[in-house]
């Protein structure tokens, strides 16, 4: 039998705004099981907050049900919230409180002992590289810094399951990775059950072991993000022409879909079909001047899904895909 730490049924949430109603969240279904990393990806506003909101207890659905980390969430709040460690979106700047102090008080806030706090908080430091700001006021710390206390702190009364709400928003690519590196390098040496929500495709599509995508209040997607690829149907090609007739008349030759001079298609293997099109299109006279080929993406996954592009946040058209943008000289 499997170790469920999350299941929801039907999980919705309709807040009011100036008199009308806004479907945050709409009749979600999922689960989690113990020692998975899982990301929740989607656009500003599609609802991942407001689920994680309501996991953790902080916000009451307004129905449908969840268990987490072996409690429910309506029937025995308290007992969730000793079980999890929740990192939320605001940052733990501006505190003149000492880093190595605020780990402390945090020990004291979980009623943990005083002898009990002081080595785990010391355990935490080293495992998150805090060492060398330990005796520093929190509000002097970097970006990074900050979110790797953050998550010591959602950590110090060791949980079974972590939530942490876009952790690495705002921060510089080079802090970003070193955030992940410290949360694979948590989640394997303890096991430790992560939920985390990221607008990030990139990191979504690396690091995580699934992926939810929610769009308007649903999940829409729900698999690995090399099964939810895979759905695609393959890669995608580019092939740019000298005019849009020529695009066009290629087009119907390869199965592909003609913008203006560039022509897209999607084939299982891409890269093998692609100097075979170039043949049987020269023999056509139609000549491709430059080519491009590339593996799909989440993006991709996320466009097919929705019509639009997440590395947009929700703006662009499905017309322009990033192939759109024209092939390189080939
Ligand atoms: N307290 C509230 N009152 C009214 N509407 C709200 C409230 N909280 C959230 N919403 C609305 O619910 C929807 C979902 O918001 P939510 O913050 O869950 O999205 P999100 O996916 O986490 O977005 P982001 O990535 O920007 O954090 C949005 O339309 C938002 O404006």
């Amino acid at each position: 039998m499997t170790n469920q730490m999350i299941t929801a049924r039907g999980l919705t949430k309709t807040f009011r705004a100036k008199g009308h109603p806004v479907e945050a969240v709409r009749d979600v279904d999922l689960s989690v099981e113990a020692g998975e990393l899982v990301a929740f990806l989607g656009p500003n506003g599609a609802g991942k907050s407001t689920t994680l909101r309501m996991l953790t207890t902080l916000l009451p659905p307004t129905s449908g049900e969840a268990r987490v980390a072996g409690c429910d969430i309506r029937l025995d709040p308290a007992g969730v919230r000793r079980r999890i460690g929740y990192v939320g979106q605001g940052d733990s700047g501006g505190h003149t409180q000492r880093v190595r102090d605020e780990l402390h008080a945090q020990g004291a806030f979980y009623g943990m002992g005083r002898r009990e706090t002081r080595a785990r908080a010391a355990e935490l430091i080293e495992s998150l590289e805090l060492g060398q700001v330990a005796g520093r006021q929190v509000q002097s710390l970097s970006g990074g810094q900050k979110r790797r206390l953050d998550i010591a702190l959602g950590l110090l009364h060791r949980p079974e399951l972590l939530f942490l709400d876009e952790p690495s928003t705002g921060l510089d690519p080079h802090s970003r990775a070193n955030l992940w590196e410290h949360i694979v390098e948590l989640r394997r040496t303890t096991g430790t059950t992560i939920f985390l929500t990221t607008h990030y495709l990139d990191e979504a599509d690396e690091l995580a072991e699934r992926v939810m995508v929610m769009d308007h209040g649903r999940v829409i997607a729900d698999d690995t993000a090399p099964a939810l690829k895979q759905q695609l149907g393959g890669d995608r090609v580019a092939l740019a022409f000298r005019s849009a007739a020529d695009a066009a008349a290629a087009a119907s030759r390869v199965g592909g879909e003609a913008n203006g001079a560039v022509v897209t298609v999607t084939a299982p293997h891409g890269d093998r079909a692609l100097p075979c099109w170039i043949r049987e299109l020269a023999e056509a006279g139609l000549e491709v001047i430059a080519a491009t080929h590339r593996a799909p993406t989440l993006d991709d996954v996320f466009l097919a899904l929705t019509g639009r592009s997440l590395r947009e946040e929700g703006a662009a058209p499905a017309g322009a895909a990033p192939d759109a943008a024209g092939p390189a000289a080939a």
